[in-house]
């Protein structure tokens, strides 16, 4: 994984119910900083130094939500966040037998939003251009045999 010179790195995931046919993606409400308190967000964090990408997001994810994630293929990126940052994303699900996840840390509530909800929840605008791939790649609301008609 190549990190870009100069940004910080951040990883996250794209949390589904199912990494083959996803309908449904975990959104996170942040608590702070002030400026970003509010916003919407894919659960995640910065790289520490030496760590890889992919399990910086697997841990971010145990310490913001309390569970266990299975990644899945990177979902597009690395995403540019502003001048400073660069977000790794992954698809990913909860590992089995863990539970639902929570907002243990950095967050003040969860949802999980469809194809059709995506939007109703006000994204960090830097997250808009990553919204719109992830967007693409949920199955539409209210389709119940992956868009074939038999
Ligand atoms: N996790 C995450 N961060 C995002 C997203 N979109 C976006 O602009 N950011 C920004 C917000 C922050 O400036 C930065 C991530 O840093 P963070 O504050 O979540 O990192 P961290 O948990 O490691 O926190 P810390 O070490 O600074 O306490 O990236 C996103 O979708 N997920």
């Amino acid at each position: 994984m190549t990190l870009e010179p100069g940004r910080v790195a951040v990883a996250a995931v794209a949390l589904v119910d199912d990494l083959r046919r996803p309908r449904r993606l975990l959104a996170a409400r942040r608590s702070g900083p002030p400026a970003l308190a509010g916003g919407w967000e894919f659960p995640g964090g910065k790289v520490e130094p030496g760590e890889e990408p992919a399990a910086a997001a697997v841990r971010e994810a145990a310490e913001e939500l309390g569970v266990r994630v299975e990644l899945g293929d990177p979902a597009g990126g690395p995403w540019p966040l502003g001048r400073s940052h660069e977000m790794h994303l992954w698809w990913a699900v909860t590992a089995s037998g863990e539970g639902e996840p929570r907002p243990l840390e950095d967050h003040d509530a969860l949802r999980w939003l469809t194809r059709g909800t995506l939007h109703e929840v006000p994204w960090l605008e830097n997250d808009l251009p990553v919204v719109a791939f992830v967007a693409a790649h949920l199955v539409p609301d209210g389709c119940d045999n992956g868009g074939h008609a038999f």
